[in-house]
């Protein structure tokens, strides 16, 4: 489904991703594992088409898609729910939905009934203004905004950061809901560990901008990903 190839991506004339590889195939979590600072946000960013990156090809279905906008991105059918959310906060629930529209053809602009199934409190708090929400309500938003795109990919980055545990559980239960219906691929940065390893297929882990692991969850030795992403 979504094939990352020899990425490279700079800041000025910093390099922080040298040559990363990366798969997601549709129906199952591929895990993004790391330090903070060791590139996993700059590589969400650049699937995303919201930083250019300067070397390596990212193909979706087959089809290469070049240098994309965010725009083009979204439209490819990649969704972003970014680091710390990114909620309007004077829109309400229901707009700051409805924002996800905007890379859609105006006959696909209709909010599914799944998606108040999958997050029933965003329809009780249709009508509030997404800065009145919980910092896990809010995630739950973003994450609602990502999928009435439809995408083949959602990228997730750091979803459970600074959640209360109650509301983890529930997006844990919404990424395995996904997963299960076998149409798109996840793909999940966490730092949560124990919850990245319910949540996985497979890991990734980064190291200074690079690949050092690259482990299917079955038979996964958790020490040594453990080690790989602590040092
Ligand atoms: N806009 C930017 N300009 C310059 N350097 C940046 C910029 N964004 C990130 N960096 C640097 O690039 C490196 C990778 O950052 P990135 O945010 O991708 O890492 P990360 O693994 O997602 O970290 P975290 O877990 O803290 O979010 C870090 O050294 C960071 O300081």
């Amino acid at each position: 489904m979504l094939e990352v190839r020899d990425l490279s991506l700079r800041y000025g004339q910093s390099e922080v991703l040298h040559g990363v590889d990366l798969d997601a195939v549709a129906g199952s979590v591929t895990a993004v594992m790391g330090m903070n600072g060791v590139g996993k946000t700059s590589l969400m960013k650049a699937i995303a088409g919201r930083h250019p990156f300067t070397g390596g090809r990212i193909v979706l279905e087959g089809r290469d898609l070049g240098h994309p906008t965010a725009a083009r991105a979204a439209r490819a059918g990649i969704a972003y729910v970014p680091q710390g959310r990114e909620i309007f906060p004077r829109l309400t629930v229901t707009e700051n939905i409805e924002s996800g529209f905007a890379c859609l053809p105006r006959g696909g602009r209709r909010v599914p009934d799944r998606i108040y199934d999958l997050f029933p409190v965003l329809a009780e708090m249709r009508h509030r203004r997404g800065g009145d929400l919980s910092g896990g309500q809010q995630q739950q938003l973003a994450i609602a905004r990502a999928l009435v795109t439809r995408p083949k990919v959602l990228l997730l980055d750091e979803p459970t950061e600074g959640i209360q545990p109650s509301i983890i559980k529930d997006i844990g239960r919404v990424i395995a809901t996904l997963r299960a219906e076998g149409e798109m691929a996840i793909v999940l940065v966490e730092q949560f560990f124990d919850f990245a390893v319910a949540a996985a297929d497979r890991f990734v882990a980064l190291k200074s901008g690079e690949v050092v692991l690259r482990e299917e969850a079955e038979g996964v030795d958790r020490a040594r990903l453990l080690a790989e992403i602590s040092l």
